[in-house]
């Protein structure tokens, strides 16, 4: 049977990472579950000077390998293993480690542009946006960065005014209307969690409903 594919959209620090976790966690025993994440597809930057890798626009589909993104989800939804990329937030560039990712009964694809992209919205079965509000989204992100991306609170800041509140109005918010189901505040919303916990178990195990 071909993999279920759902896709995960919202703004940055809306919640996206914090679903899929949640939903591969609960079918952990069964390894039923992987997560393919948008972010290990920013393109390579190694040849570029830092300076010039912190003047990228991150926020822009141009930042993406979307082309190597398709290749490997076509090689999942065929059955086939992948070598994926790892994405470096504090080098702003890929790592020089890669994952293997196995084949397996649900594949939730996790990003800024999952719904967005023509290409990648087109093989998703079902289509997931979280949709929480800029303010909260900001302070997430501001403590996330912060903490585990290796960023100072000026330079969230200066790029949340320059690039991702521009981007976000221009490319994310407006993909909401190819979305299937809307997630208001993410993570904590149990009950949209719930029902696709629902949904999928009712993929891999269809006798147990
Ligand atoms: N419901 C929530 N309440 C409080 N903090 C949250 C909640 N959901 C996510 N976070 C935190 O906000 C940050 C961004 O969440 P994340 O799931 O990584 O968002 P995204 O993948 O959309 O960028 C993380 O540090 C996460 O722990
Ligand atoms: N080198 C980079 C690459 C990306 N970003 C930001 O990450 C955001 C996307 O990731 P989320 O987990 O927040 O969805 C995006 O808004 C980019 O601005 C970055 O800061 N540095």
């Amino acid at each position: 049977m071909k993999p279920l594919l759902i896709g995960i959209a919202g703004g940055s620090a809306s919640g996206k990472t914090t679903i899929a976790q949640c939903l591969k966690e609960e079918f952990e025993q069964t390894r039923s579950v992987v997560i393919i994440r948008e972010d290990d597809y920013y393109k390579d930057q190694s040849e570029k000077t830092m300076a010039e890798r912190v003047k990228t626009n991150y926020d822009h589909p141009f930042a993406f390998d979307h082309a190597l993104m398709i290749e490997q989800i076509d090689a999942l939804l065929a059955g086939q293993a992948i070598e994926k990329p790892v994405y470096d937030f504090v080098q702003h560039t890929r790592s020089t480690l890669t994952e293997v990712v196995e084949p397996c009964d649900v594949v939730v694809l996790e990003g800024l542009f999952v719904l967005e992209e023509p290409e990648l919205r087109k093989r998703l079965n079902i289509k997931v946006y979280v949709d929480t509000d800029a303010d909260i989204r900001f302070i997430r992100r501001l403590m996330r960065d912060v903490e585990e991306r290796g960023r100072t609170l000026q330079s969230v800041v200066n790029q949340y005014t320059e690039t991702v509140r521009v981007m976000h109005e221009q490319f994310i918010e407006p993909s909401k209307r190819y979305a299937d189901v809307i997630i208001p505040e993410g993570g904590s919303n149990v009950v949209a969690i719930d029902l696709l916990k629902t949904k999928i178990s009712s993929i891999i195990s269809p006798n147990m409903l």
